[in-house]
């Protein structure tokens, strides 16, 4: 069997906050295989942002072990960790965090520059994923000229744009009417299988959450 694109070993973190200890993580074990789209399910409070700012090697301060595409966390200094998220992951938010200058293709292509493509292959695949996520008509319109549904697809595009092995998703239409929800979760599910990646995503929905291949529950700092 292929090595998991995410191993998570014994993961803790607790937070101190006017002298009381706040154990959030108690000890999470997770893997992810590739190609995989796991739900991470929970209330809210439960730790979900927690969990996913660690593996996003976004925070430190934890305890336990993550392994991301084979490389441990925990031996990659500051540079390693961004080269790691730069090239295996792909970030999505509740809120989309696109730069408000900059219109949808361009949010698209800046990622890929970063990664050294081309500018004609940048475009060319940004206008892809957003033509598959029926923006094709929307590729020059700034994010305040788009709808939230609009503005989430084209964060969904950005994330996929340097076609990462782990798309790290928190409440990904946490910000969008159940309608628009539904739409765009399913249009995330098929791009996200279209590409081959892997995918692990945060909701509080659990209907949500059937629609991925597995679910995994936070509760009490662990998961179920
Ligand atoms: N920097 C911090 N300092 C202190 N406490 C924190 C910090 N970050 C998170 N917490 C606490 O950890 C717990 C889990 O927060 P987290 O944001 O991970 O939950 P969540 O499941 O993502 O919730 P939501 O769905 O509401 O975003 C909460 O009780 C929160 O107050």
């Amino acid at each position: 069997m292929s090595e998991p694109i995410l191993a998570v070993a014994g993961l803790t973190r607790s937070f101190v906050q006017g002298g009381v200890t706040i154990e959030v993580l108690r000890g999470i074990d997770l893997t992810v295989g590739a190609g995989e789209i796991v739900a991470l399910l929970g209330p809210s409070g439960s730790g979900k942002s927690t969990l996913l700012q660690a593996v996003g090697l976004l925070e430190g301060g934890f305890g336990g072990s993550i392994r991301i595409a084979g490389e441990q966390a925990a031996k990659l200094d500051s540079a390693g960790r961004t080269r790691v998220r730069r090239d295996q992951l792909g970030f999505v938010y509740q809120f989309h965090h696109l730069l408000p200058d900059f219109n949808a293709i361009e949010n698209v292509v800046l990622p890929q520059l970063i990664q050294d493509r081309s500018r004609k292959e940048a475009d060319e695949r940004a206008a892809a994923l957003l033509t598959a996520l029926g923006l094709g008509h929307r590729l020059t319109h700034r994010p305040s000229a788009l709808s939230g549904g609009e503005q989430q697809r084209v964060a969904v595009a950005r994330a996929l744009a340097n076609r990462p092995a782990l798309v790290l998703a928190d409440e990904p239409t946490g910000n969008l009417d159940e309608a628009t929800a539904d739409v765009v979760l399913a249009e995330f599910l098929r791009l996200v299988r279209g590409e081959g990646s892997a995918a692990l995503v945060a909701t509080h929905n659990e209907r949500m959450a059937l629609k991925m291949d597995r679910v995994v529950r936070l509760h009490d700092g662990r998961l179920a």
